[in-house]
């Protein structure tokens, strides 16, 4: 899939990983629409992304995934500005086992609103062009490895399983349409700063048991998914041990 003059909408793209994907896309000729909850940082970056690939090419609006008009204004802002939407990742996500609840609400909730939102536009039988939607879970969504963290784990586990059931629904050839997890395992973002404050983590015997992904090799999972037309029902894992792997491949369409 080339990516040149496609429209992407990226969620928590203020920082760490979902900034990172949000350039990957720029770089590669797409416009974005950058949605965060943190004001500012999320202005500070998209002028940054403005200057280096072009004032219409990145725009930011103030999101909090959580909240269903937010979200249906973001789509309508993306919407008057690009007119279309080819790219939908629901990035945005929290660490934070003291606040289940929120947590629920960003990291699943907000995920699920997102993706049948971006299907109302993509799919080709509303009038949409079809596309990808990749929902970022982790590691932890695939397996209960996250022992320290057993509400967030519950999330990712929620949206690994939400993509699944979308990519195995029959209709998504007829809408055009393709979805992928993205699940990586430990990476360097501030995602991590709040490690060990539920229980006691040795951050450090964790970092030498299953290692730290820098951000660009999640960034070239992420490109993978995005560029390859056959990806519909990925459940893509990176870890610094053993790079990317699949997880699942999706059932055959045509048994059903
Ligand atoms: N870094 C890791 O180790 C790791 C591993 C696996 C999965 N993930 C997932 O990757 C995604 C990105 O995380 P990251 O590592 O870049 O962390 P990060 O904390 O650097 O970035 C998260 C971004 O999401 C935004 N955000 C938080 N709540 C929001 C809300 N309610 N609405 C809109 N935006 C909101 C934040 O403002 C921030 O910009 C998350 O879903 C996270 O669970 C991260
Ligand atoms: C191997 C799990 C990788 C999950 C990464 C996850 O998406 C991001 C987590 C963010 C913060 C982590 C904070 C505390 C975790 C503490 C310990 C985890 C122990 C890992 C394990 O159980 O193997």
């Amino acid at each position: 899939m080339s990516l040149s003059g496609k429209v992407a909408l990226v969620t928590g793209a203020a920082q760490g990983l979902g900034k990172a994907f949000s350039e990957a896309l720029l770089k590669r000729g797409a416009k974005v629409c950058l949605a965060d909850v943190q004001s500012p940082l999320g202005e500070a970056t998209t002028t940054e992304f403005q200057q280096e690939y072009g004032k219409d090419r990145a725009l930011f609006v103030k999101c909090d995934v959580s909240s269903v008009s937010e979200l249906q204004t973001t789509f309508t802002k993306l919407l008057s500005e690009y007119g279309q939407l080819d790219i939908m990742i629901n990035n945005a996500g929290i660490m934070d086992e003291h606040n289940p609840a929120r947590m629920v609400d960003i990291n699943l909730t907000g995920v699920i609103m997102g993706t049948n939102m971006a299907v109302d536009v993509m799919s080709k039988e509303k009038g949409g062009q079809g596309g990808i939607i990749i929902n970022v879970a982790s590691t932890a969504g695939i397996t209960p490895r996250a022992f320290f963290t057993p509400a967030y784990t519950g999330t990712k586990f929620g949206v690994a399983g939400f993509t699944r059931s979308w990519s195995y629904n029959p209709y998504v050839k007829k809408m055009g349409l393709r979805f992928a997890c993205l699940c990586p395992a430990f990476t360097a973002t501030d995602i991590l700063n709040p490690m060990g404050t539920l229980y006691p983590v040795d951050a450090e015997k964790i970092t030498q048991m299953i290692g730290i992904n820098e951000i660009p090799a999640v960034v070239a999972g992420f490109i993978q998914l995005v560029e390859d037309e056959q990806c519909n029902g990925a459940v893509m894992t990176i870890t610094a041990q053993e790079g990317i792997q699949f997880y699942k491949k999706p059932l055959a369409l045509s048994k059903m």
